[in-house]
């Protein structure tokens, strides 16, 4: 394979997300020094998009407060404008104005929100009739490709879904089967795969289905959030052998919620929405905790400190349990007030965990866990294998690739303590996969990693918030 060598672009906060395929290498970072930093991130992917979908259906113009601007959620925006959606992207002094009046209740002068300048708040109308006849780019995001299908059962007209080349191997028939039997008309020439069409009449029937989520919790987050506009609501089941990352249909439920849908749950695996309105809703979108993974796991992989603003106190997201997960490497955590700071002590053991709740944070820990002292078992994410690639044949690859002693389980990975040594480490056009290279080369000289531009899906300013920490002004010798 032939590489060029990639140089970080400038600093571009506001910056186009759809950013040129970066195929090159990029020089990881080497911490000379345990890392003392302060890192802004910008919005949660998952709250941005359920929060996109949700202003859509609902009965009049929401405002999201500090959203993500990445691929993913750009996917999103773009979707429902399709579907006939406004969009507004907020001027600059409406949005001071906005935070102003977000001020947290307790007194404090700080806002409650992120001030980082990661791009405009967006304030979304929703359509008088949802329109079709048109075609849908759902990039690699599932949350687009589970979360909009739904939703384009209830415009007027064909709506073609389609994704990446990488993207359109990644699990839709629960989706496409869940559709029929709530009476959609759909077309996907029996693949059961992107792309299809759905031939939406403006009106989903609704009623009583049973699917299979066990190769992903959006077919079920992605058929509650349109639920509420099905005309008889929903009641659906889930019978599989398992269901991964139950925070994230929480987070659904709780964003439901918070515009007046009350989900029921009368047992476990099964989920009821009656019909009724969606309300109109101002959002402050969190930080995106699951992107704060390489970042607090930096700390430890250098004996540093790492601190996170905006923490929110409470939360649906996975990513805040990095606060349990990281102490488990052997890192101190503590927040103060909304600053969630992770040190690492100098040692770096092996884990056993069972990550089936937030196997989007596997890639991260796993690099962490290629930097240990002791052998790791990272289990309960078979399911990644579905992801943006199969991230355990991948994860065991480059760790490999790289020295490393990783092998695949039947629903995980062991990891065990080897001396690392510099090389390419691959992406495979996955985000998460790329910052797992990077946290890898804060501790071994000479790795490069192909696709740094794969953060783009959900954090286009990786590449520089990342350059950032490591060259703070840290000083002190790295543990051995
Ligand atoms: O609903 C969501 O926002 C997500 C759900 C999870 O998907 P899976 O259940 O497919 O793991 C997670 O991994 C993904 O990053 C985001
Ligand atoms: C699995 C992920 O993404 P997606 O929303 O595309 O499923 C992820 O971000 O780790």
């Amino acid at each position: 394979m032939q590489f060029r060598t990639y140089s970080a672009p400038e600093f571009d906060p506001y910056g186009d997300s759809r950013q040129p395929e970066v195929s090159e290498l990029w020089a990881a970072p080497v911490a000379t020094a345990p890392i003392d930093a302060d890192v802004a991130l910008p919005g949660s992917k998952s709250q941005t998009n359920r929060e996109l979908v949700l202003s859509a259906l609902a009965d009049g113009p929401s405002l999201l407060t500090a959203p993500l601007h990445s691929q993913d959620s750009d996917r999103m925006v773009e979707a429902l404008a399709a579907l006939g959606t406004g969009v507004e992207r907020m001027p600059e002094q409406a949005q001071l104005a906005q935070r102003e009046s977000q001020r947290r209740p307790t007194g404090s002068s700080r806002p409650a929100i992120p001030a980082g300048p990661f791009g405009p708040d967006l304030r979304i109308v929703p359509a008088s009739e949802l329109t079709g006849s048109t075609t849908i780019d759902a990039g690699q995001a599932g949350t687009v490709m589970r979360f909009v299908p739904p939703v384009a059962a209830l415009a007027l007209g064909p709506v073609t879904i389609d994704a990446d080349d990488s993207a359109r191997g990644r699990p839709m028939h629960a989706m496409v089967d869940a559709l029929r039997a709530l009476g959609v008309d759909l077309a996907d020439e029996g693949r059961g795969a992107l792309p299809f069409t759905v031939h939406g009449t403006g009106r989903v029937s609704g009623g009583e289905i049973t699917i299979d989520a066990s190769s992903s919790s959006q077919f079920v987050s992605g058929l509650l959030l349109s639920a509420p506009r099905f005309e008889n609501g929903l009641v659906l089941h889930h019978s599989g052998e398992r269901l991964p990352s139950l925070p994230h249909i929480e987070m659904t439920i709780a964003a439901l919620a918070a515009r007046g849908v009350t989900v029921e749950t009368p047992e476990l695996g099964t989920w009821v929405v009656r019909p009724q309105p969606i309300g109109a809703r101002d959002v402050a979108i969190e930080p995106d905790l699951s992107n704060a993974a390489p970042f607090l796991a930096a700390a430890v992989a250098t004996g540093g400190r790492v601190t996170i603003g905006h923490w929110p106190a409470e939360t649906t997201q996975v990513g805040a349990d990095l606060a349990t997960y990281l102490p488990l490497f052997g890192a101190e955590v503590s927040l103060d007030g909304d600053r969630l700071t992770v040190r690492g002590t100098g040692t770096i053991s092996g884990v056993d965990l069972d990550l089936s709740t937030g196997g989007e944070l596997a890639p991260a820990l796993a690099a962490l866990a290629a930097l240990a002292d002791s052998p790791s078992e990272l289990t309960g994410i078979g399911h990644i294998r579905h992801h943006e690639t199969d991230r355990l044949a991948a994860l065991v690859a480059e760790i490999n690739g790289l020295g490393g002693h990783a092998t695949e389980l039947e629903d995980g990975l062991r990891i065990e303590p080897a001396e690392l040594h510099g090389g390419v480490w691959k992406s495979y056009k996955d985000h998460r996969m790329s910052t797992a290279g990077a946290l890898i080369g804060l501790r071994v000289p000479g790795v490069e990693v192909h696709d740094i531009g794969a953060t783009a899906k959900t954090l286009p300013q990786f590449p520089e918030l990342w350059r950032r920490m490591v060259s703070g002004p840290a000083q002190g010798a790295l543990p051995a």
